[in-house]
C-alpha cells in the first residue's frame, strides 16, 4: 500500500516505531515530517499528510500528534478525507470496514509503541465493505460534503 505518514513535534517519538512497522511490513511510506521537535502546527502536518491521498498518489494516510485529537479534527475538513482517531484495533478496522477510513490519527501521548502497531496493523488489514448499507451512508458523507462546497446543507 502507497501511505502517507506525518506527525507535529509532539508525535515525534513514535514515529520511528510507525516506520519500522510499515516498512517491515512492505508498505511504501512517503514520510512528510516533521523530523525535528521544533513545534510544529498539526494542521500544517495534516495537509501535507491528506493531499496525497485526496490526489490518489497515496492510497491512506496516518497521523501522529499528541492525542490524535487536532489531527484528526483537521484532517475530517479536507474533501475526500474520511479520518478517524483510533486507540483500539477494533475501532480501526471496523473503522474502514464501515465508514471507509483512509486517514488514521493516533496520539502518541496516549499510546506506545505496542498499541500502536496493533491499531495500525489493524487499519491497513481493513477493507471498505460492499455491504449496500455501508456503501449508502459513505455516499451520504460525500453528499454533505458536496453541499458544503456549494455553501449549502446536506
Ligand atoms: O495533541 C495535539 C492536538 O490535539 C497536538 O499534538 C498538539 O500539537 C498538541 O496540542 C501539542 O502541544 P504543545 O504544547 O505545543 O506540545
Amino acid at each position: 500500500m502507497r501511505l502517507s505518514l506525518g506527525n507535529d513535534h509532539a508525535g515525534l517519538g513514535l514515529k520511528p516505531h510507525v516506520l519500522r512497522l510499515l516498512e517491515g511490513l512492505g508498505h511504501e511510506v512517503v514520510d512528510v515530517g516533521t523530523h525535528t521537535e521544533e513545534p510544529v502546527d498539526f494542521p500544517d502536518i495534516t495537509q501535507q499528510v491528506c493531499r496525497p491521498v485526496v490526489a490518489g498518489e497515496a492510497d491512506r494516510g496516518i497521523l501522529l500528534c499528541g492525542t490524535g485529537v487536532g489531527a484528526s479534527i483537521a484532517a475530517n475538513k479536507v474533501p475526500g478525507i474520511r479520518a478517524a482517531l483510533c486507540h483500539d484495533s477494533y475501532c480501526a478496522h471496523q473503522g474502514v470496514e464501515h465508514d471507509d477510513v483512509n486517514v488514521l490519527c493516533l496520539g502518541a501521548w496516549i499510546v506506545g509503541p505496542i498499541i500502536a502497531e496493533d491499531v495500525i496493523r489493524s487499519f491497513l488489514s481493513a477493507t471498505f465493505s460492499t455491504d449496500p448499507d455501508f456503501r449508502r451512508r459513505v455516499e451520504k458523507l460525500h453528499a454533505m460534503e458536496r453541499a458544503a462546497a456549494n455553501g449549502g446543507a446536506a
